[in-house]
């Protein structure tokens, strides 16, 4: 029967629930923040077969939150330790199993089938791609799915039931935040815009090559787009002369001299700022590669820098000492390169983050940008919002409670809840009924996409890598129109001649490849176990700088006539939204962050502004919270 120790839970839940729950068997992805907090829970409330996946190793940055990984077990598999770690909770007895994949959630090895096995799935992620992914297949196999993130001191956890709830699609995801490439490349204005420069940069020296990484062309000394008086293109002739004494004098050369004198020659540009001031290598350090400079405490643009006290990864280091760094760095990635291929970026590699402070700042210096820390320049460039343990554990509670109601199909008394910043009538969690599915939704309700985009300049690699894959999380599309079959991913059984062969197809312009205007496109991923039909509309022009498709959910019996003024249900972009942590999150309950101008939102931004004003519905309120 049961063991003692469970008492409290059988108190609480009743027997058959705990039943319930020893017999079933569930799966979670993730094992980070959320994922170890959810395993202790899962197992301490007496579920006994778990599935746990996660892809990444212990990083020394998990461990102030990750508390099921200790400092020894950096580098191993966050699945196999967590798993390791929490099965001492129990003993090692209490007949627990508990299976533990170092995998990619996204690999044929988890497709439909897998999940079958499971009664319930959890996601403990941390990106948009991956939870698209999961709620496809489970939409497909009709397993119960809890939705859960945190960012900050803000999280959310729901439950997703096909056919009942709203699925994670059905609401689109705001976009993470672009900069114009010319903001970019040539008028920076903010910290933010030297970081992004300097990530982009590391990718072009180091990564692999990227013709849409156009961060500076690194490839010549011409000083690009520039012609003198009598039309002769400008060079910089210092450039190759820089370029025989080191790798890393070339580049400072490059981006700090040449592209900076280019674009403080632009007058029109600095007319109402200081025009950037170009940097000579020589000047900063001698031909033997020694500083010229003593140290400074004060950067130019007389920001305080290493003198001040605190943690040394928060102090602003000296303008010198950020130049002294990026030429160190640059060395040493440059080996690490020759030895390791391309290099990826990343924001927990030491090296790599060396660099992009060192390059942000110097970056920063030259257009009289205030300096940042590598401790301020870390979490912007990775995106960071601080993770906070108690959020954490407080949402990895709510998603067994959740979880309880599940497995007693209970789904008319599950919640969505949002864990707040500030109490709102002295509450910080706020559960409210999850939306039903939403009728125009391409994922749960089989519906049409439209799709416009320049179907004559834009070849079939673009659609597939960019709005197929990137924007629509496909993982690996067959494209059909019609009976004929236009395109099938997957090597394994293509000779090289034949994959060659499908190399050049993907160049083709996709309205020499059966899909002109107004084609219906059809699209498949037996991964996912998810197909949708896309209604293709020729479009030549877009309202947004950089924009170069457009899509939007569409009802199917609308889609079919060639009709450029549909409406915009989804608010897609061209962004790639991997790195999103796409919450439903709101910072208070009348301002919340869904798709503002959505029925939806709204609906929901009045539930909850009655809600909490309304002292009878605070009660219901309190009520929904003690679950
Ligand atoms: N496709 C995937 N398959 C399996 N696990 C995944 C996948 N995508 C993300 N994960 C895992 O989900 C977990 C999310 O946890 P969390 O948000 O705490 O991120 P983290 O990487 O541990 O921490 P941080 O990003 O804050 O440094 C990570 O352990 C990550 O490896
Ligand atoms: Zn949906």
């Amino acid at each position: 029967m049961t063991d003692n120790k469970f008492q409290n839970i059988i108190d609480t839940l009743g027997i058959d629930t705990f039943e319930k729950i020893r017999s079933a068997k569930v799966l979670v992805v993730g094992a980070g923040g959320i994922g170890c907090e959810l395993l202790k829970n899962l197992v301490l409330s007496g579920f006994r077969d778990i599935h746990i996946i996660d892809l990444d190793t212990i990083d020394l940055s998990n461990l102030n939150r990750q508390f099921l990984f200790r400092k020894h077990h950096i580098g191993m598999s966050k699945a196999k330790i967590a798993r390791e770690s929490v099965l001492k909770y129990c003993n090692n007895s209490d007949d627990i199993k508990i299976v533990a994949h170092h995998a990619d959630i996204k690999t044929h090895e988890f497709g439909p089938n897998y999940f079958k096995q499971f009664n319930l799935v959890m996601n403990a992620l941390d990106n948009l791609s991956a939870r698209r992914h999961v709620n496809r297949i489970c939409l497909s196999v009709d397993i119960p799915l809890i939705e859960s993130g945190t960012a900050g001191f803000l999280g959310q956890v729901s439950v997703i039931r096909k056919g009942v709830t709203e699925c994670f699609e059905c609401i689109p995801k705001v976009p993470p935040k672009e900069f114009a490439v010319c903001t970019i490349r040539s008028n920076p204005s903010a910290p933010i815009h030297c970081i992004v420069w300097a990530k982009m940069l590391f990718g072009r020296l180091f990564g692999l090559a990227d013709d849409s990484n156009a961060v500076t062309d690194m490839d010549d000394n011409i000083v690009e787009g520039d012609k003198d008086d009598t039309d002769n293109v400008i060079r910089d002739e210092l450039l190759p002369l820089a370029k025989q004494k080191s790798y890393e004098q070339w580049v400072f050369h490059k981006v700090f001299y040449t592209d900076i004198d280019r674009l403080a020659r632009m007058t029109e540009l600095w007319k109402e700022k200081k025009p950037p001031r170009p940097l000579v290598y020589d000047e900063l350090f001698s031909p033997d590669g020694q500083q010229t400079t003593t140290t400074t405490t004060t950067t130019s643009n007389g920001i305080n820098s290493s003198s001040g006290r605190g943690l040394k990864d928060q102090v602003v280091m000296s303008f010198q000492e950020n130049i002294n760094m990026f030429v160190e760095s640059i060395r040493k990635l440059q080996v690490q390169n020759e030895q390791n291929g391309a290099l990826t970026w990343d924001k927990d590699d030491n090296l790599a983050l060396n660099f992009v402070v060192s390059a942000s700042n110097i970056r920063s210096h030259i257009f009289n940008i205030p300096l940042k820390s590598k401790f301020d320049i870390k979490a912007m460039a990775g995106n960071i919002i601080p993770a906070i343990a108690t959020t954490n554990a407080i949402i990895s509670g709510l998603i067994v409670l959740e979880a309880f109601k599940v497995l007693n199909n209970e789904f008319d008394k599950c919640k969505s809840t949002y864990l707040l910043k500030q109490p709102s009538g002295k509450r910080l969690l706020l559960p409210i009924d999850p939306e039903k599915p939403k009728s125009d939704c391409y994922v749960c309700s089989q519906n049409f996409i439209t799709l416009k985009i320049n179907t004559k300049t834009t070849t079939l690699s673009q659609l597939l890598n960019d709005v197929l894959k990137k924007n629509l999380s496909f993982h690996d599309p067959i494209l059909t129109v019609g009976a004929s079959l236009l395109y099938e991913g997957g090597d394994e059984d293509l000779s090289k001649e034949e994959i060659e062969e499908r190399n050049k197809l993907e160049q083709k312009i996709i309205a020499d490849y059966k899909m002109p205007d107004n084609t219906i496109l059809n699209v498949e991923d037996y991964l996912q176990n998810f197909k949708v039909s896309i209604l293709i509309i020729h479009c030549e022009t877009f309202d947004e700088d950089g924009k170069w498709f457009d899509i939007s959910g569409k009802q199917k019996d609308q889609s079919t006539n060639n009709n450029n003024n549909h409406d915009s249900n989804n608010n897609n972009n061209n962004n790639t939204e991997d790195d999103l942590d796409d919450l439903e999150i709101i910072e208070n309950p009348v301002d919340m962050q869904i798709d503002a101008s959505s029925d939806k939102s709204t609906a929901k931004r009045k539930e909850i502004e009655s809600e909490t004003s309304d002292s009878t519905k605070k009660h219901k309120l309190n009520e929904n919270n003690e679950q």
